[in-house]
């Protein structure tokens, strides 16, 4: 947990809610909520999924408040090799998507979407190993929608294009261990990438005792925080692809900072995802250059922040998710519990 939890009233001051349109549909949303916070240190973004409960967004308001009041741990590195991200698109779309990320030379593709087949998302890699930097490394990532032999059946498929990892292809970290043993036993190797699977401190022990990734992909809001995600990828001892959750600027600015804090990034992170919104909450928006973004501190611009700022409805919606995630984090606070009351 973060040493420093700001009591309610503090946070409340410090929130202002924004919502930023996104170019296309992604995740089944086409508009981003977050709400940010202004602490002492800088800004940091509390933008946890609707559907998220108190307990899971708590861990995300640990995060905003890590950057907003204690600020990042100290870089190694001064900028970060990103990938561009694919949504389930149709082939066609996918240059249209691509020119949106600039010269990225790893391209992350969304596979496995519901309702559509095996043949879209063969389509979709294809129209992405056509268009994309000549020897851009792809990976894709099914977001745990496919059973074990299906994700055969597909990595069987998708991997005619050269895949440099598959991410959660099933849900379960048995079956991707199951997948991974049947891979190893055929010959056909594909290296897969813990994602859902690693939200808690004990997860990633977990995945090395079932041997069931290759690598993991680390998200600093759902694992509360720079720190944590630090403690979680020293006891993994994997590899560490740092990810996005659809953030603004601040959001993806922590997600700089673990990726800058780790000793070891072998692999290009999933942070270029601002070149998804129609909009941002910075001038200097952290959309990728040559594939690459600064690592700095986390900042919003007041009159974009203005300019997107939410109806009142939200800001209120927001500000009850807060009051219910600040209560998970510090339980004892006496305006908390008033303000629930
Ligand atoms: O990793 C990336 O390239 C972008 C981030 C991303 O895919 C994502 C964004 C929001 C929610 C879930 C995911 C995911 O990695 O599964
Ligand atoms: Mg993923």
């Amino acid at each position: 947990m973060s040493p420093t939890t700001p009591d309610l009233a503090e946070l409340l001051d410090a929130a202002v809610v924004v919502t930023l349109p996104l170019h296309r549909r992604f995740r089944g949303i086409t508009t981003r909520e977050a709400l940010l916070l202004r602490g002492p240190a800088g800004w940091g973004e509390f933008a946890p999924f609707l559907e998220y409960d108190a307990q899971e967004s708590s861990r995300w308001l640990a995060a905003a408040i890590e950057a907003a009041w204690t600020g990042f741990p100290a870089p190694r590195r001064a900028s970060v090799e990103v990938n561009a991200t694919v949504p389930a698109v149709p082939g066609a779309d996918v240059p249209a998507v691509l020119a949106g990320f600039g010269d990225c030379r790893t391209v992350k593709v969304k596979v496995a979407e519901r309702g559509q087949t095996l043949a879209d998302d063969v389509d979709r890699v294809r129209a992405v190993r056509r268009c994309a930097w000549a020897d851009a490394r792809i990976r894709v990532d099914a977001n745990g929608g496919w059973t074990v032999d299906e994700a055969e059946r597909a990595l069987d498929a998708l991997g005619e294009s050269g895949l440099e990892y598959a991410e959660q292809p099933c849900a379960s970290l048995e079956e991707l261990a199951e997948l991974r043993r049947r891979m190893h036993r055929s010959g056909a190797v594909v290296p897969l990438a813990a994602d859902e699977s690693i939200r808690k401190a004990e997860d990633p022990l977990r995945v090395v005792g079932l041997e069931a990734a290759d690598l993991v992909v680390l998200k600093v809001a759902p694992l509360a925080g720079v720190r944590p995600a630090l403690a979680v990828a020293a006891a993994c001892g994997l590899p560490v692809v740092v990810s996005s959750a659809l953030d603004t600027s601040v959001g993806i600015a922590a997600g700089l900072a673990l990726a800058a804090a780790l000793p070891e990034l072998p692999h290009a992170c999933g942070l270029g995802t601002v070149a998804l919104l129609a909009g941002d909450v910075r001038h200097d928006p952290l959309v990728p250059v040559d594939g690459r973004l600064p690592v700095g501190p986390a900042v919003a611009d007041a009159d974009l922040v203005e300019r997107h700022r939410a109806p009142q409805e939200r800001q209120g919606w927001w500000r009850e998710r807060l009051r219910a995630a600040h209560a998970v984090l510090s339980p004892d606070d006496p305006d908390g519990v008033a303000a629930g009351s």
